[in-house]
């Protein structure tokens, strides 16, 4: 069991929930009433900032429903919170670009996240021309 501590922007955000043997992906709520025009860009704001365990990074994705239900995509596909963006004034918030108009209203679940492991540190060591075996490169394996 790992604690987080978090902050939420007012009282009216809903409290965030891990619900125990179903998804361990936690959904995130937007904080604002957001409408917006086919075409528009905007950073929702997902109303909670988090200390995150040492060690730990957290990614953000769309919900599966998420375009279904308000024609936007998460323009970065995957949010990463660094374990440094942890203050108080290190709001979540979700890069949304509409594909048609919407409206988006406070407390509605637009995004989910989970905290995964940072990975172990890495030295790069260039070399003239690597000695594996290639796969032929990208697409190499046909279309069946
Ligand atoms: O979907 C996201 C992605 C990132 N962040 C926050 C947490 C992250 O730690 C910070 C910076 O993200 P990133 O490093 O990916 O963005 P950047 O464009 O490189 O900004 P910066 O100059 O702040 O590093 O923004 C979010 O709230 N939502």
């Amino acid at each position: 069991m790992k604690n987080i501590k978090i902050q939420y922007l007012n009282d009216e955000i809903k409290r965030l929930e891990y619900i125990d043997g179903k998804s361990d992906w936690i959904d995130l709520r937007s904080a604002e009433k957001v409408e917006l025009k086919a075409g528009e860009f905007k950073l929702i704001h997902l109303g909670v900032a988090m200390e995150l365990p040492k060690g730990y990074e957290a990614h953000i994705v769309p919900r599966s429903s998420t375009f279904k239900n308000f024609g936007i995509i998460q323009t970065n596909h995957c949010g990463i919170v660094d374990n440094t963006y942890c203050g108080s004034n290190d709001w979540w918030f979700m890069p949304a670009f509409a594909l048609r108009d919407t409206v988006i209203e406070i407390n509605d679940r637009i995004c989910q996240f989970r905290i995964q492991e940072n990975q172990p540190k890495i030295a790069f060591n260039e070399v003239e021309r690597l000695q594996a075996e290639d796969r032929g490169g990208i697409g190499s394996t046909g279309k069946q």
